[in-house]
C-alpha cells in the first residue's frame, strides 16, 4: 500500500541557520499524520535538519548527487556522503537540473543506479515543456523520460521509487496543472510502470505531483485518485504553508 508522500523542496533557499530557525517552528507545528513528509535542502544544511528533526517522523532529502564513487569533480556530492549523514531522499533530474546543470537522461540514468545500491530513495522528476504540451507532446516527452531514466534497473529496485510529475510550465510560475491535468498524467505514468515492470511492481511506485503546490490548492491535488502526494517548491520555505499542505 502506498502512504501519501509530500516532501518540500527548498532549491537554493535558506542559509543554515534559516534551515534551524525553519525546523524549530515547524516541529512545532508539525502533528503526526498518514502522511511521509520530507524536506529536500541544500547540501549545507542536510545535516543540521536530519539533527533538528531527530525523533520526529520529518525525513531529509538533497536535491542532487553525483554518480561515482569518489573522484575529480569539484564541487560535487557523493552517495556515500549524503548516507554518511543519514539523508534519506534524494531528488534526481529536477526540470531545473536539466535546463541550467545539462542534466541528460543518461546522468540521471546513472544516478538512479548509485543510489539504488544503498539506503536513500530517489525521487525522479520529469515532466513536459509548454511548448512541448502545446505540441501534443506531453506524453510522448514523459514516457521517454521514464524509459530512457529506468533503462536497466531492476524491479526490486523500482519499488523503491519515487517519480515527481512536474510540468515545467508550472513550477513557480503560480499556473497549477488542473488537477485532471495532473492526474492524466499520473495515471500514464503508472501505465507505463506497468508496461516496464508489471503490476505489483508499478503499484508500490508512489508517484507525486509538483508545480505550483499550495495550501488553497493541496486538498483537490491529493484527494486525486492517481495522485499519491506533492512535491512542493515555494511554499515548502514556510512552516505554516507546509505543514497547512501536510494536513490537506
Ligand atoms: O520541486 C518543486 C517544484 O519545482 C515546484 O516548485 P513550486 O512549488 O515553487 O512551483
Amino acid at each position: 500500500m502506498r502512504i501519501p508522500f509530500i516532501a518540500g523542496n527548498w532549491k537554493m533557499f535558506k542559509t543554515k541557520a534559516e534551515a534551524i530557525a525553519f525546523a524549530e517552528e515547524f516541529r512545532e507545528l508539525y502533528k503526526d499524520t498518514d502522511v511521509q513528509t520530507a524536506i529536500c535542502a541544500p547540501f549545507t544544511n542536510l545535516e543540521a535538519l536530519k539533527e533538528a528533526f531527530a525523533g520526529t517522523e520529518i525525513k531529509v532529502g538533497a536535491q542532487n548527487v553525483h554518480f561515482a564513487d569518489e573522484g575529480a569533480f569539484t564541487g560535487e556530492i557523493s552517495v556515500s556522503m549524503l548516507e554518511e549523514i543519514g539523508v534519506d531522499f534524494c531528488i534526481v533530474g529536477h526540470s531545473e537540473r536539466r535546463q541550467y546543470f545539462g542534466e541528460t537522461d543518461e546522468t540521471v540514468n546513472k544516478k538512479l543506479k548509485k543510489l539504488f545500491e544503498g539506503p536513500i530513495r530517489p525521487i525522479l522528476c520529469v515532466g513536459e515543456s509548454l511548448e512541448e504540451r502545446d505540441a501534443d507532446k506531453a506524453f510522448d516527452v514523459v514516457g521517454g523520460q521514464i524509459k530512457a531514466d529506468l533503462e536497466g534497473i531492476d524491479a526490486a529496485d523500482v519499488k523503491k521509487l519515487v517519480i515527481a510529475y512536474e510540468p515545467i510550465w508550472a513550477i513557480g510560475t503560480g499556473r497549477t496543472a488542473t488537477p485532471d491535468q495532473a492526474e492524466e498524467m499520473c495515471a500514464f505514468i503508472r501505465k507505463t510502470l506497468i508496461e516496464l515492470y508489471g503490476e505489483e511492481v508499478s503499484d508500490e511506485v508512489i508517484i507525486q505531483y509538483g508545480g505550483s503546490v499550495k495550501p488553497a490548492n493541496a486538498t483537490e491535488i491529493m484527494n486525486m485518485d492517481e495522485i499519491d502526494g506533492a512535491l512542493v517548491g515555494g511554499a515548502s520555505l514556510k512552516p505554516k504553508d507546509f505543514m497547512e499542505i501536510i494536513d490537506f
